[in-house]
């Protein structure tokens, strides 16, 4: 068996068109255009590389980009009060600081000094409690765009067993959520887990957020099961998944690294731009449509 290729570039392509069309349809009955703030301290050349795409999609969207790039040596006042201003300028409708920050600057501090409303990356203790209590929340993008990948592969998620590899709050706590919420039954691994094999080769899906290059190998997954591979490692290789490249092999349908999820990202945070646009001017956005 040969598994299908989750288009996730083509996915993403979809969602930017379906939030444009929300955005023109925001801008008519607002009178201003959905506004998205990105803020990069430091020049590490992927976060740059990010921002700047983000700033592009943002633009091509319809949708205003501010973008701020501070320098590295940035204290942590100076990038609290740029996160003040934002959340009183009534223009910006999303605040988005691209992480990792630079090791002198308390990353909790500066995600929960912005306003939940705001919270487009949904990594506000707010929104992760909302999400966990099954409220209406801003939903970190990454994990997002794998549910919503996972969706168009797999109709009935109900009942399943899915099993995510990662702990991370931006993507494995999340996800691990998000399919609890559609009734999968949910296995969390992580870097301490004993036989984790084991608890992969039972999962019908399976998300790999580890940050190893082809730590998951083909014998580990059941035949079938659909892979969803978090994993963007840079190597001597080029950038290859968390997955091992011939599990495909024996899943019935996989993500590829890259084009798979790492598209869905910054469309996601599109999706997430318009709809914290639309509570918070009250216009409607059918979410739903998205
Ligand atoms: N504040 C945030 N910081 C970070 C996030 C985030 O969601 N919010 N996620 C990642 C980086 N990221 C967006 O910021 C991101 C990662 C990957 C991609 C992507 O399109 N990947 C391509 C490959 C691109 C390449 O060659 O590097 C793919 O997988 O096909 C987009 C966005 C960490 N920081």
């Amino acid at each position: 068996m040969t598994a299908r290729i989750i288009d996730g570039k083509a996915f993403a392509a979809g969602l930017r068109a379906r939030v444009g069309e929300g955005a023109a349809g925001f801008a008519r009955a607002a009178g201003r255009k959905p506004g998205l703030a990105v803020v990069l301290v430091g020049e590490d050349p992927a976060s740059s590389v990010y921002v700047r795409s983000k700033g592009k999609a943002t633009l091509a969207a319809g949708m205003e980009s501010f973008e701020h790039r501070l320098p590295a040596d940035t204290d942590s006042a100076t990038l609290l009060a740029l996160v003040d201003r934002l959340n009183a300028d009534d223009a910006v409708d999303g605040i988005l600081v691209q992480l990792p920050l630079p090791a002198h600057i308390d990353e909790r501090a500066v995600i929960a000094r912005i306003d939940p409303a705001k919270d487009v990356d949904g990594f506000h203790p707010v929104n992760a409690g909302r999400l966990a209590t099954g409220l209406d929340a801003l939903v970190p993008c990454t994990p997002l765009g794998c549910l919503m990948l996972l969706k168009d592969a797999h109709p009935h998620l109900a009942g399943l067993e899915a099993v995510v590899i990662g702990r991370s709050n931006i993507v494995g706590k999340p996800m691990g959520q998000l399919l609890l919420r559609e009734s999968c039954t949910v296995t969390m691994t992580h870097s301490r887990t004993r036989d984790i094999f084991a608890h992969v080769r039972q999962a019908d899906i399976l998300v790999a957020a580890v940050g190893i290059p082809g730590f998951v190998q083909k014998e580990w997954i059941k035949p079938g099961a659909t892979v969803i591979d978090v994993g963007i490692n840079r190597t001597d290789a080029g950038l290859v998944g968390d997955v091992a490249a011939d599990a495909a092999e024996v899943a019935g349908a996989i993500t590829p690294v890259p084009g798979g999820v790492g598209p869905m990202t910054i469309a996601v945070l599109l999706r997430n731009t318009l709809v914290a646009a639309g509570r918070r001017a009250g216009v409607a956005v059918d979410e739903s449509a998205l």
